[in-house]
């Protein structure tokens, strides 16, 4: 399959890379455009692709294309786009919150996959939910498929609108650890630990306790209890985020991310 990737960022190499890593794409048939000049030096000098820095002619040579700029970028770039795909052509879009509709519409194109992949597709352990338009018959979605489990695991999600829910939890999802992470990190210098120290202590606590909740038969609320003894640490910890607010403020925010993706539709 040949592959031009539209905006070749975090996101867009994260894909690119975990293609050529399991030969789903020859490095001559990857075509990579970039529009940031510093981004495009680094893309040649590392040779991953064939690196353009404009949308011209040339991509609608290839099966499928993969729109990964950012959201506010889109119009621009479909103004572009739109005069060159051609109508067998696939795109596949992994931009927060603008459905399929609106891609369709402004590239004047049928054949979407709309995706919302994470930050750990970067190391083949991302999880990303995708929906399609219904024109992509199925051996064409698993190829599209296929091709998205290089980067880690995938979802179908039947219901187009639940993207954005896809989007505020699993795709923003890596922030909300590093937050909680940090602020461990944090709590741990205050108490007197060098950085060093207080990582360490946290990054083994999280990878630990990960493999505790697949592994354990016990559910979240019975781990917690395990660790929170009647009158002791945890308990006193636990009070404090219920007074502050910690439970309810990261539900509030997820569900702010989802609104945040709806308007970024508009
Ligand atoms: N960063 C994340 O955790 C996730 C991001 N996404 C989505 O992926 C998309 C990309 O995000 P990132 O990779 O984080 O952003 P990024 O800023 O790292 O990459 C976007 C790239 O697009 C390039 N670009 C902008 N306009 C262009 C144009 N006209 N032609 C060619 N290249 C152009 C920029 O120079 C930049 O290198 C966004 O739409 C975002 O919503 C989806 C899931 C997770
Ligand atoms: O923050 C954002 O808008 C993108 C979408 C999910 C993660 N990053």
């Amino acid at each position: 399959m040949k592959i031009a990737i539209v905006g070749c960022g975090n996101m867009g190499m994260a894909f690119a890379r975990s293609f050529i890593q399991y030969n789903l794409v020859k490095k001559e048939e990857l075509l990579l455009i970039e529009k940031s000049k510093e981004r495009s030096e680094t893309l040649k000098a590392s040779k991953e692709g064939i690196v353009v820095d404009t949308i011209n002619e040339q991509i609608g040579d290839y099966d499928l294309v993969i729109l990964s700029v950012k959201p506010q970028d889109f119009s621009m770039v479909a103004a572009e786009l739109r005069t060159v795909l051609k109508e067998p052509q696939i795109v596949l879009s992994i931009m927060a919150g603008i459905n399929i509709d609106r891609i369709q519409q402004e590239l004047a194109h049928k054949m979407v996959v709309r995706a919302m992949p994470n930050t750990p597709a970067m190391l083949g352990m991302g999880i990303t939910g995708f929906s399609a338009d219904e024109s992509i018959g199925f051996s064409k979605l698993q190829k599209i498929e296929n091709l998205i489990n290089a980067t880690g695991r995938s979802v179908y999600i039947e219901d187009e609108q639940m993207l954005d829910a896809v989007t505020a939890l699993s795709g923003s999802g890596p922030a909300y650890f590093y937050y909680v992470v940090k602020h461990m990190i944090e709590a741990g210098k205050q108490m007197g630990f060098e950085d060093s120290m207080a990582q360490l202590l946290v990054k083994q606590t999280m990878l630990g306790a990960y493999h505790l909740i697949n592994s354990a038969e016990m559910n979240i609320d019975e781990l917690i209890k395990a660790v929170a003894s009647k009158g002791g640490t945890t308990e006193a910890a636990l009070k404090t985020f219920g007074e502050s607010g910690v439970d309810t403020g990261l539900v509030a925010g997820i569900l702010n991310a989802e609104k945040r993706a709806k308007e970024l539709s508009k």
